[in-house]
């Protein structure tokens, strides 16, 4: 395969450890060397940003600088249609401190009957997206972006994946994405689609 670029070792720049496991099997096929930002003893940026966009280019670009190395960054999170696109950049904060995914889902759940958003998969419409920010040392960014939409079912199922997966079913789907294989995932999620974009700009 000709490759526009060679990247002898990258950092993913994530503290999720089911993004990371993720985005490793992603990467598997490519050999390439990776390294974590967690194993380099990088810290974790402040997400400032308002859009996933921003999000992801500060986190790639701080382990980049923080690394020498090229640098491959996830900002992630579900948009609920009927929640005015909440928690969208703020997903990982509705977790709370706790870091649990369920305080998160619950209080989707919680603000969805607040508004009497009727239990139909059609009124409770939600998108996760996903935007991969590829830093390379010289500070250049490429933006990926990729989406999943589907609906927001309670209670949750399925303990696979990782995060809000088990409230959240595709589109055209009778499982939620926690229900599914990493592979069945990846094949249709927001960080797959992305990811395969990146694919074809960077290795195409
Ligand atoms: O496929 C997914 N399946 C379920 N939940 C997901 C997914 N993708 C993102 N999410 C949730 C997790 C977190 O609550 C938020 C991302 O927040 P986000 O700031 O990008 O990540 P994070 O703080 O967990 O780790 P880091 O910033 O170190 O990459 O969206
Ligand atoms: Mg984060």
């Amino acid at each position: 395969m000709a490759r526009r670029f060679v990247l002898p070792k990258l950092v993913v720049a994530t503290h999720n450890r089911g993004k990371a496991g993720e985005i490793r099997s992603m990467l598997g096929p490519f050999g390439i060397e990776i390294v974590s930002a967690a194993d380099l003893g990088l810290p974790a940026p402040d997400e400032t940003g308002t859009t996933f966009e921003d999000n992801a280019t500060l986190k790639a670009l701080a382990a980049t600088r923080g690394s020498g190395l090229p640098a491959l960054a996830d900002d992630s999170g579900l948009s609920v249609h009927a929640l005015d696109h909440q928690p969208g950049v703020y997903t990982a904060d509705w977790e709370g401190l706790t870091r649990d995914a369920m305080v998160g889902m619950r209080r989707i759940q919680d603000e969805l009957a607040a508004r009497n958003v009727a239990r139909t998969d059609a009124a409770r419409v939600a998108t996760f997206h996903c935007v991969l920010a590829l830093a390379w040392p010289d500070e250049h960014v490429e933006l990926f972006h990729g989406t999943l939409d589907g609906a927001i079912v309670w209670p949750p199922r399925g303990s696979g994946g990782h995060g809000y997966d088990p409230c959240f079913q595709p589109v055209g789907e009778t499982r939620t994405t926690a229900e599914m294989s990493d592979a069945e995932k990846n094949a249709i999620s927001h960080r797959g689609r992305a990811f395969r974009m990146m694919v074809e700009a960077c290795f195409g």
